[in-house]
């Protein structure tokens, strides 16, 4: 079977591509369906595979589920919602983080859910003490917890509460939303994440009739009510794979028009796409990444939760980093272990030295705990071709990036993974005018 991609690199990357749905909010609006009782529909979705485990898991709790990939349109039906069996469950263990945000939704429908372990990129922990303590607190009691899965029960159904998270979580803050609209009465959320992704699903969970509130400082307040409706919805960009894009375009000193990329939810990108040196033009298509010639410039940079610097957009960006004149400095404060993909980086020439300090200015959670969690730049160095194996989603990415950028020939294994977030990825690269190949191992 051809599973290895063959990258013959050192071209720019030019042209046109378009990006279509959120994968971190498509996935989430899914799981929304649930607690409708009529169908619902999306538009702008991708065709990737989250998108397409999802599915698998809805249609196995009962959801009628038709997805017209071409038009993007997917439509769910959760008239007959209904348990699954523990055996059919348990076959989707490691497959997406998804699974924990059915909880609320299903316990609502049938007082009771079973969600198999969940999987997603290993760059961290990945904990989920936030989830089962909301879930608690709105009266769920965990019954099982093993390796394959977890089995929940809300005997005496689900009621409002008040929580404070110790960081702004986006599946914690999902996780909330999703079994505060349908609970008993009135929850408060202090300390919420408002990444866009999650703003696209309090509009979507409106339209199914919730009454939510987003204050400042980080506070959401919902009020439950008795039923919620089917949505009609188009999903949100995806931002992190418009910068995955922009990025490339910037390592290969190329020109990618990105269209669909919207600027509102990337303006911390293009802030520091300009610091570092790359142009863009934004129209009402999209956005065009353009590296204007000359050098490019270090910088230090922090990720944060939204408003900040994305965590999922510094493993592309690292890689155009690797050609910017001098030290940049990049302090990764989202998760402990994001900087694995580096060491395929460093073999291709890159000069990258990571450190366990906090790098860059404020100490974060990890400073005293041993994790190499901030990154040392030096550039710009060439980079020269290797045999590479993908790590995660965006390390994959950042993989084919710094193949795309390398003089001579590059092989990359695992590159699947890459289809959980970028779609049509390998179509798009042809389009850009890259010489890649699937060949066998
Ligand atoms: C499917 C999806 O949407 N994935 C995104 C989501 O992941 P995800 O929702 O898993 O990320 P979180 O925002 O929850 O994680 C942020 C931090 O909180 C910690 N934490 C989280 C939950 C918990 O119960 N306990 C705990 O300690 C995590 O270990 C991490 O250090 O947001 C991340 C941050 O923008 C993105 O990188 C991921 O692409
Ligand atoms: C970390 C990511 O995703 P997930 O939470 O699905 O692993 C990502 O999209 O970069």
């Amino acid at each position: 079977m051809k599973s290895v991609l063959r990258v013959n690199g050192g071209q720019p990357l030019v042209g046109e591509i378009t990006v279509r749905g959120a994968k971190n909010f498509v996935s989430k609006a899914m799981v929304a369906s649930l607690l409708g009782t009529s169908p619902s529909v999306m538009r702008n979705v991708p065709e990737i595979n989250d998108v397409q485990i999802v599915a698998g898991l809805l249609q196995l709790h009962g959801v009628a589920v038709s997805w017209d990939q071409a038009a993007g349109v997917l439509s769910m039906d959760p008239t007959n919602v209904d348990l699954a069996g523990a055996g059919e469950i348990e076959a989707h263990a490691g497959s997406s983080r998804i699974p924990i945000l059915l909880c609320g939704p299903l316990l609502h429908r049938l007082g009771e859910a079973y969600i198999p372990d969940l999987g997603g990129c290993r760059i961290g922990d990945r904990p989920i003490n936030y989830h089962l303590d909301i879930l608690r607190k709105f009266g769920a009691e965990v019954e099982k917890y093993t390796d394959r899965g977890i089995q929940l029960s809300a005997p005496n159904g689900l009621v409002g509460t008040k929580y404070e998270l110790n960081y702004p979580s986006v599946g914690a803050t999902e996780q909330l939303l999703l079994t505060a609209v349908l609970a008993e009465g009135k929850t408060e959320l202090r300390n919420a994440a408002i990444e866009p992704e999650i703003m696209d699903l309090i509009a979507v969970l409106q339209k199914m009739g919730a009454l939510i509130s987003v204050d400042t400082d980080r506070v959401i307040r919902i009020e439950g009510v008795e039923q919620l409706q089917g949505f009609n919805h188009t999903a949100l960009s995806d931002r992190i794979e418009s910068a995955s894009w922009g990025a490339a375009a910037l390592a290969t000193g190329g020109e990618v028009m990105v269209r669909g990329a919207t600027q509102p939810e990337m303006m911390t990108f293009l802030n520091t796409f300009r610091k570092v040196g790359g142009d863009f033009d934004i129209t009402d298509d999209g956005i065009r990444f353009v590296h204007p010639g000359g050098k490019l410039r270090s910088i230090v940079l922090e990720t944060d939760v939204h408003p900040g610097f994305m965590t999922d957009w510094q493993q592309p960006l690292v890689v155009a980093l690797t050609q910017a004149e001098g030290l940049s400095i990049v302090h990764e404060t989202v998760y402990e272990n994001r900087f694995g993909f580096t060491s395929a980086l460093r073999k291709m020439g890159a000069h990258i030295q990571v450190y366990r300090e906090c790098l860059g200015g404020t100490p974060c959670r990890f400073g005293q705990r041993n994790f190499y969690h901030s990154a040392a730049i030096s550039g710009p160095t060439p980079l020269t071709a290797a045999d590479i194996a993908v790590p995660d989603l965006r390390g994959g990415f950042s993989h084919l990036i710094a193949a795309l950028t390398a003089q001579g020939t590059s092989n990359v294994q695992g590159i699947k993974i890459i289809n959980r977030g970028y779609e049509n990825f390998l179509g798009k690269l042809e389009a850009l005018g890259a010489d890649v190949e699937m060949v066998e191992p």
